[in-house]
């Protein structure tokens, strides 16, 4: 499978001055496909030298081809290859961090005992202090049981673990939460609900992420019912939010009122579930959900329950078939399921206007080439295309503004009102095809959405704290 568009490694080489130069290293290296963009020298001599080279190839298969080349090399001794990502990988990415020193004993009386009891016992008189005087202020559980990882399917809780590690990242580095990544070796429904349960008062809120459908729905509504913190399944409502977004500015750039359009998903997973139905609360009418059975419809009755609820919301006309038959006069194509499922041909049925959200990750369900000046406005999950359409635009600023208002939960309004923020981002001037959603690393997103969110929480009245720019406001 293709990972990703290019790759970048980085090549460790003894070269033997007198028998090679540099430039024909550099030479050769081109010619193998690889592009030199950056050089350390490592072991600097006057007969031999050792050096780091950092090469971006197109595709990882040009790699083997460029080593193998390089190893021929007479002169040339390859000491190793690293590719770029794992090196960053190693030892994993993130750490705990102490926020006060201890220096003396002085110092390690407070933080540890004695002092540390009439903190412990303060807490066990008013467990609400525990939300004050622990990392509950800011920490969130990131849980997974390695299910549903990204479009990658059931690859264990061990191999999920780095996705969750970024996705900690992602809370600290873009809104300044605290999470932890917990990867859990269990795919048993009951089993989950009750470890996060027994987890839950270490945490401020449970972001729960690439669990597989149908589990989720019932280990997150469990959840929901029995904790007083947020609990939020990121890929289904994170994942909402962000495509409620960009459909609401997509549709501004071809002038169709939402009520009238078509819309097909493909993939009636946990984001497709969730996608759909915010969709609907946000005016959709005509909405075909279509999985591997091919259209979700009335006349079938589902092994899995949420695709009868499913057929009982959607599909007005009750339509069958596959996807190439549905997608026949469609508006809007949103892909949640897995790589390469929509073709050429079936994007030329669908109505003029086209608007192709093939959000499957890491591969899309059609690659921007194929989609290409088939398709009016055209947007994926991954950040190296125009238009990332991904969850992270919504769950750090949902989870800052939960944790600052202390909210017991994240509800539907606070949702709706995070798209809306997420859309407005975008001016009526600076939108266009390639701009629909703002991007990751524009910094008003997180507050817009940590603003609205707070908003809805005091306006719904499950926000136990208002925090302290809300408090001058009418
Ligand atoms: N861009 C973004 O922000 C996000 C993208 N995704 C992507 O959406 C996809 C699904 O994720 P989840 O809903 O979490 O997983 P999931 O496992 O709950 O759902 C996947 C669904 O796709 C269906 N599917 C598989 N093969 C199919 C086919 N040939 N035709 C139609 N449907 C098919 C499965 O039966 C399942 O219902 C993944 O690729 C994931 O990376 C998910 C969340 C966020
Ligand atoms: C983005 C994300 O959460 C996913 O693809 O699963
Ligand atoms: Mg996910």
């Amino acid at each position: 499978m293709r990972l990703e568009g290019g790759t970048s490694v980085i090549l460790r080489v003894e070269m033997n001055k007198q028998m090679v130069t540099f430039g024909e290293l550099v030479s050769l290296i081109g010619r193998e496909g690889g592009d030199i963009v950056a050089i350390d020298v490592i072991q600097p001599g006057r007969r031999m030298e050792i050096r780091d080279l950092t090469v971006s190839v197109s595709e990882p298969a040009v790699v083997e081809t460029l080593a193998d080349a390089v190893k021929a090399m007479q002169g040339i001794h390859l000491v190793n290859v690293s590719d770029r990502t794992f090196l960053l990988h190693l030892g994993g990415k993130i750490e705990v961090h102490s926020k006060v020193p201890i220096k003396n004993r002085d110092d390690l009386s407070r933080v540890y005992t004695p002092g540390v009891a009439k903190v412990c016992m303060a807490i066990s008189e008013d467990v609400g202090k525990s939300h004050a005087l622990t990392i509950r202020r800011n920490t969130v559980a990131v849980v997974s049981d390695g299910t549903a990882v990204l479009g990658l399917g059931d690859i264990g809780p061990h191999a999920a673990m780095p996705v969750m590690e970024g996705k900690a990242m992602l809370f600290k580095e873009l809104a300044g939460v605290d999470a932890f990544p917990i990867c859990l070796d269990t795919k048993d429904t009951e089993e989950i609900i009750s470890i996060v349960k027994a987890l839950a008062p270490t945490f401020g809120g449970i972001n729960l992420e690439d669990i597989s459908s149908p589990r989720c729905f019932e280990i997150e509504r469990r959840l929901k019912e029995d904790l007083d913190i947020p609990v939020f399944h990121d890929d289904q409502h994170g994942t909402a939010v962000v495509l409620l977004a960009g459909l609401l500015n997509a549709l501004k750039i071809v002038g169709k009122p939402i009520g009238e359009i078509k819309i097909v998903v493909c993939g009636i997973g946990a984001a497709g579930v969730a996608c759909s139905r915010m969709l609907l609360a946000a005016g959709v009418t005509r909405l075909v959900g279509v999985d591997k059975c091919g259209a979700i419809h009335r006349d079938e009755r589902y092994d899995n329950e949420a695709w009868n609820d499913y057929a009982r919301m959607t599909n007005p006309d009750n339509e069958k078939g596959s996807l190439s038959d549905v997608i026949a006069g469609a508006d809007v194509f949103i892909g949640l399921s897995r790589p390469r499922l929509l073709r050429q041909e079936d994007v030329r049925k669908m109505n003029a206007d086209p608007i192709v959200f093939a959000m499957a990750n890491p591969e899309p369900e059609i690659s921007p080439e194929e989609a290409g000046a088939h398709v009016r406005v055209y947007a994926t999950g991954r950040s190296d295309y125009p238009n990332q359409l991904n969850n992270v635009l919504a769950f750090p600023g949902i989870f800052r503004g939960a944790l600052d208002a202390r909210a017991s939960a994240i509800n539907e309004a606070m949702k709706l009102a995070a798209a809306n923020a997420i859309a407005s981002i975008v001016t009526e001037e600076e939108l266009n095809e390639e701009y629909i959603i703002p991007s990751v690393f524009n910094d008003k997103v997180v507050p817009a959405v940590r603003r609205a969110v707070i908003q809805e929480a005091i306006n719904s009245g499950i926000a136990r704290k208002v925090p302290s720019d809300f408090r001058n406001l009418d």
